[in-house]
């Protein structure tokens, strides 16, 4: 899914070349972590539900795994692309080394609409992917989750299908699992509840009530549903959320000046993360232009869509009343915006730090299986919690005392980590 020629691989690399240039990274540990280490592409032959056989491409790459076994949502959608997927990849090392927890990193995803998949379709088709990947994937080489599309269910599905070919019970080829299946309790609100709790930590740092504060989101998928909840249960106002609005082939952006009922828009919103737009309308919202999440009054923004939301020309309608952008979406800032938001001093949360709680979650979720004992949903938050909080304030600090950018400092952690355990396995 790249916009308008923006590449997220390309971001990707260069946000660690100057990373890897501040830290004086080794030139071959630089020239081994700035690419993936294992790339498969395969075909997935589907048989549709009308008699004919449908071809779809899959993906799964592995940027690293010296830490840990590969770890990484997988996407089913229509515009995904190989570069994409590496970007992913790679930004999920670094995810998984900034929370220090023992996983590596790794992306996956099928090029498809499930919009237009029947159930039974959308079965054959995750059953079909792990038929091709199945040899490299494992609790100790490599665990799916679900991203940008793709649920539990979907999940299932593929671990399942992994289950029937290696004739065992293997709870930890894949996470995000419904409960009760394997799943984890706080799976589903995880990755947006992390983001909550960055945010709180970082009006912290500001010295701002969040009470006192203002929103805007942009997506109302899994990430963004569970970030609104939070925020407004802690006291905050969303005032306007985008979505993709899969018939009319653009996005829209609902507002209400007042603050929107997060639990009326969950009810008239699809499992796509789609507001109905009439439902909307009887509900008193506004209905702008899908880009308008940006250009509101509001004290803090939340991409938790896609990436290449952010980019000089989106940057320039940022209200000056902004103080903090929090990053749900993995890359949704491009290379350029980033300079502007430096120079604006608007406080980052970046991505990979910011979006966390999701893997975090799933690694919990894996050492459930593992003990086969499975945790309240309290415990789990709990210590959601304690490691995105103390992930923030290691990053927050070093940004601080060396005088970096917060994404920088994200960087030099999680690079530092990997680096250090590529040298001590002795691999370069
Ligand atoms: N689900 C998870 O646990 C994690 C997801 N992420 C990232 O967060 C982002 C969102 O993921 P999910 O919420 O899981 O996906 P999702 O598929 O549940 O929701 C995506 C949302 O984005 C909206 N959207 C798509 N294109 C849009 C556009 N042009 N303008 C406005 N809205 C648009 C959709 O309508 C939907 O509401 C992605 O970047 C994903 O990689 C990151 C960490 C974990
Ligand atoms: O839960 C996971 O393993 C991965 C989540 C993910 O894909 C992400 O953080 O971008």
């Amino acid at each position: 899914m790249t916009e308008k020629g923006y590449n997220p691989y390309i971001t990707a690399q260069t946000q660690f070349d100057n990373v890897a240039d501040i830290i004086g990274l080794d030139q071959s540990v630089r020239e081994f972590l700035r690419q993936p280490s294992h790339e498969y592409h395969f075909t997935i032959p589907v048989k549709m539900d009308d008699g004919t056989t449908k071809v779809f491409n899959g993906y799964r790459i592995q940027h690293n795994d010296a830490r840990g076994p590969a770890k990484g949502g997988i996407r089913f959608h229509p515009h995904e692309t190989i570069d994409t997927i590496r970007a992913l990849s790679m930004w999920m090392t670094w995810k998984c080394a900034v929370v220090d927890i023992p996983l590596g990193g790794g992306k996956g995803g099928i090029i498809c609409d499930p919009h237009n998949l029947s159930k039974g379709e959308q079965e054959r088709l995750c059953r079909g992917f792990v038929r091709q990947l199945g040899r490299n994937m494992g609790p100790v080489i490599d665990i799916p989750a679900p991203d940008v599309m793709t649920n539990g269910q979907h999940m299932l599905w593929m671990m399942d299908e992994y289950e029937v070919i290696f004739g065992g019970r293997y709870p930890g080829v894949i996470t995000g699992k419904p409960v009760g299946m394997g799943g984890s309790l706080g799976r589903t609100e995880a990755t947006g509840y992390g983001v909550i709790y960055t945010l709180r930590e970082a009006l912290k740092t500001l010295n701002v009530d969040i009470t006192s504060t203002t929103a805007s989101i942009q997506g109302f998928g899994n990430v963004a549903e569970y970030a609104a909840r939070l925020y407004t249960s802690m006291g905050g106002k969303v005032i306007a959320i985008s979505c993709w609005d899969q018939q009319d082939n653009k996005a829209y952006t609902f507002r209400n000046s007042n603050g929107l009922d997060i639990e009326q828009m969950v009810s008239i919103k699809d499992s796509f993360g789609t507001i109905d737009k009439y439902k909307a309308q009887e509900l008193g919202c506004e209905i702008l232009d899908g880009g308008e999440w940006i250009a509101q009054d509001v004290d803090i923004l939340l991409p938790c869509a896609l990436e290449n939301q952010i980019t000089p020309e989106t940057f320039a309608k940022i209200s000056q009343q902004v103080k903090i952008i929090c990053e749900g979406a993995n890359g949704p800032t491009t290379l350029e915006s980033d300079e502007l938001i430096k120079a604006r001093n608007i406080y980052l949360v970046p991505d990979f730090l910011c979006n966390a709680g999701g893997v975090t979650c799933s690694y919990f979720e894996q050492v459930q299986c593992n003990m086969n004992y499975f945790w309240t949903k309290e415990e789990v938050l709990e210590k959601l919690d304690d490691k995105m909080t103390a992930a923030f304030w290691a990053v927050h600090k070093l940004a601080q005392d060396k005088n970096l950018y917060m994404r920088d400092a994200a960087y030099v952690i999680a690079i530092n980590r990997v680096a250090k355990a590529v040298k001590l396995r002795g691999w370069v």
